[in-house]
């Protein structure tokens, strides 16, 4: 089968007028679930500096960087090959390395699954300046955007602006830097940089250094499409399972994967998942005539049925 020609996904301007704003991300969502964000406020320094420090760490030896080994409560470096986004394809792990940072957990969440204290690299043991400043900066971006977003999303949705706040005041915030290595993937062959999968969550925003090529969308009849670089500055931002159920099936969560070329070497990332707190039980939001397609499901259940499913780390927990 040809190849398909590389798609331009939809941009929406947040800098636009909230209700543009919000039928523009409807469409997009209705659609593929895959639109950019452009004025989004977040400085560009911030994603430079994060760049930096991820690249930082992930150059450092490996046994410095079992150091922070990922835990129990899924914080941490996940090492190269560790993860499997599609088992069901793959020989064998991806080609990238990750590093997982949360929300940091308040005083009576620690103990409870997934919301422990974050998995920090000793700085000075490590040789690096910064690291946690500039991490956690970022994140507080990323959790600022995605609260910027949610009641725009509602709105699209046709819901009160606020229907989302009393789902998300103690998220499930995720950072996850990206190293892909410089390695050829070979879909026929079962090799990729990430396995196809679609996001377990509500939404992610993923920043891509140098709008570097590799992620692919898959496509209702199976095939294929490159995704452009993106533009300059923006993030790509796209829906995960779980607003694809939440949404009755209404807004779409797209299977994609990533693939590198050698030739192209290295390709940095960073993903961040906004998903619910822990204990919300999540039901269908159906329109009127409209019957709920899924079970209401809890989503701490949820997300602790999808990493055993992938993480060699995780599937004893
Ligand atoms: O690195 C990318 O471009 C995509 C990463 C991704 O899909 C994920 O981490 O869920
Ligand atoms: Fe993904």
């Amino acid at each position: 089968m040809a190849p398909n020609v590389m798609v331009s996904l939809p941009v929406v301007d947040l800098a636009l007028q909230p209700s543009v704003v919000a039928t523009a991300i409807r469409h997009a969502c209705e659609s593929r679930g895959f639109f950019y964000v452009t004025n989004h406020g977040v400085p560009r320094e911030a994603v430079d500096a994060m760049f930096h420090a991820a690249r930082e760490f992930f150059s450092l030896p490996v046994h410095l960087k079992q150091t922070v080994l990922q835990d129990h409560n899924n914080r941490g470096w996940t090492p190269m090959g560790e993860e499997t986004l599609d088992p069901s394809s793959s020989k064998r792990g991806d080609s990238k390395e990750g590093y997982y940072i949360g929300r940091e957990a308040e005083e009576d969440e620690i103990g409870l699954p997934l919301r422990g204290a974050n998995n920090w690299p000793d700085e000075e043991k490590l040789g690096l300046v910064n690291w946690r400043r500039v991490m956690e900066a970022y994140h507080d971006e990323m959790s600022s955007l995605a609260r910027r977003l949610m009641p725009v999303f509602a709105e699209a949705l046709g819901l009160e602006k606020n229907f989302f706040d009393e789902h998300f005041r103690r998220p499930t915030a995720l950072l996850r830097p990206l190293h892909y290595a410089a390695s050829e993937s070979s879909p026929d062959e079962g090799v990729f940089a990430a396995g196809a999968h679609s996001d377990y969550g509500v939404l992610t925003i993923l920043a891509v250094d140098a709008e570097a090529p590799g992620l692919e969308i898959q496509e209702a009849n199976g095939s294929w499409t490159p995704v452009a670089g993106g533009t300059s500055g923006g993030f790509c931002v796209n829906i995960g399972d779980l607003c694809e159920r939440w949404t009755n099936g209404r807004f779409r969560s797209t299977v994609h994967r990533v693939v590198t070329k050698q030739c192209q070497g290295e390709r940095w990332s960073a993903a961040f998942f906004w998903e619910p707190e822990f204990d919300v039980v999540v039901t269908p939001i159906v329109r009127e005539g409209e019957k709920p397609h899924y079970e209401p499901c809890k989503y701490g259940d949820y997300i602790l049925g999808k990493y055993a499913a992938t993480h060699e780390g995780f599937k004893d927990s």
